[in-house]
């Protein structure tokens, strides 16, 4: 049967697998990714016997608590090279982003006015940057290539003297490609301007070093990497030392930079998720990578007209962005019923737009009308993507057997000089 992805989760299926009790496959990996069973067992004696509040020190619970958040704090610092002293827990890598571009803006404010981003960040940090320039703050948001990255001259003309931070994403969510992180922390240091990388689609995914890349503040995500979801981590620079205003105050904790008592559970959750993604990301990226150049090759050599979204080379292998020419991407993803995914684009909100990302790539409307994007993890079994390579063959021809498009290309006929009658 190929519904099995529960079972490689450890569990046991017990019902009879039929059309109507099991659920479709997971390929939807950049919205969440299944809880590793050895993340829950880290987690649980802390959602029980050890209960006691991190922060209170005047007694053993507390302290027992707090040893398991300062081992995770330990885990995730190890996981991208950092000092633990340097790690803050947040409730994601929304509250992460938002701490980073907010807190520094706000706290230059007046010396430094300027902030540097790109198009296709998440939109998190675009409405952080949006907020931002209600409060009076300048915002360049810089353009893309076709291939989805940005480019270095771009970003030098981009910089003033006045410039505080730059926040570019290390691998997209939709399209997987990875920026030039490296390069741009290089110029960013050069220039004493912050650097700022949402990295959630990238921690334990790709190898991240803070200190070979330059970065002064990082975002993580708990659920991103088979850790729980609600909680994530900021990466603070201690040297050159980056100053925040925080956006939560109170109590003071984690260095005054977010009060509020830390999640225990899910502390120790993500510490256990980066722990086991330190000893095993090669291994995962190689098994990932083999399975979505199966998915890829099985679709591309049984319908034509398929192309990856985003850079060849400089990109997650488990982001898979497809467009499918002449099919609508709605029409695809209703028909693919049994198979749990995306089109990684607006399309899913009320507004029926396309993917501003793929908008962006200056994809052509149809065509990021007509994308998928399939996410393969750790979970991910073989079976599972034979399945979606042929079910997504078999709807892709059937669609396009529908399209009066498609005959026409079947013709021979160019579409792209057709002169369509305006509707009024
Ligand atoms: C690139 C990126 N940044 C930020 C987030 C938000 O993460 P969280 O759900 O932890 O707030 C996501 C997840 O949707 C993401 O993919
Ligand atoms: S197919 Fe959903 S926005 Fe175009």
């Amino acid at each position: 049967m190929f519904l099995v992805s529960i079972e490689s989760l450890g569990f046991e299926v017990t019902g009879v697998e039929t059309a109507n009790n099991t659920r479709p496959i997971y390929m939807d990996m950049q919205a969440t990714s299944p809880t590793d069973p050895r993340v829950l067992d880290a987690m649980l004696p802390y959602m029980t016997e050890l209960y006691g509040n991190p922060h209170s020190r005047t007694h053993s619970y507390g302290w027992e608590t707090e040893k398991g958040v300062d081992q995770a704090r330990e885990d995730i610092a190890k996981l991208i090279g950092a000092d633990p002293k340097e790690i803050v827990f947040t409730s994601g890598a929304t509250e992460s982003n938002n701490l980073s571009i907010k807190g520094v803006a706000r706290f230059y404010k007046g010396k430094k006015n300027h902030i540097i981003t790109t198009q296709t960040e998440h939109k998190c940090v675009l409405d952080s940057c949006r907020v931002l320039s209600d409060e009076g703050f300048d915002v360049t948001y810089l353009p893309v290539g076709k291939n989805g990255l940005i480019s270095m001259d771009d970003l030098k003309a981009a910089i003033r003297p006045d410039t505080a931070l730059v926040s570019i994403m290390t691998v997209n969510n939709e399209i997987g490609v990875i920026q030039p992180i490296e390069e741009i922390g290089a110029l960013c240091r050069s220039k004493k301007i912050f650097f700022h990388t949402d990295a959630a689609q990238a921690v334990g995914k790709i190898p991240i070093d803070v200190t070979k890349m330059n970065i002064d503040l990082l975002s993580i995500s708990g659920h991103k990497i088979y850790g729980p979801k609600g909680v994530g981590a900021l990466y603070v620079r201690r040297r050159p030392r980056v100053r925040l205003v925080p956006l939560l105050t109170g109590g003071g904790q984690e260095r005054g930079l977010r009060s509020g008592t830390v999640a225990a559970p899910l502390a120790v959750g993500l510490g256990e998720a980066c722990r086991i993604a330190t000893e095993e990301m090669a291994y995962d990226h190689e098994r990932v990578k083999r399975l979505a150049d199966r998915l890829i090759n099985g679709i591309q050599s049984k319908v034509s007209h398929v192309y990856r979204n985003g850079d060849d080379v400089q990109t997650y292998p488990g982001c898979v962005n497809l467009s499918f020419a002449y099919v609508e991407g709605e029409s695809l993803l209703m028909a693919l019923k049994d198979i749990a995914l995306s089109s990684g684009s607006a399309c899913t909100s009320a507004s029926l737009e396309p993917s501003y990302v793929l908008r962006a790539l200056g994809a052509e409307d149809d065509m990021a009308h007509s994308s998928i994007r399939f996410g393969i993890g750790r979970f991910t079994t073989e079976e599972e993507i034979d399945f979606v390579v042929q079910r997504v063959t078999a709807h892709v021809d059937k669609l396009r057997e529908m399209s009066p498009l498609w005959e026409m290309v079947q013709e021979g006929i160019d579409i792209s000089k057709i002169e369509w009658a305006q509707h009024a």
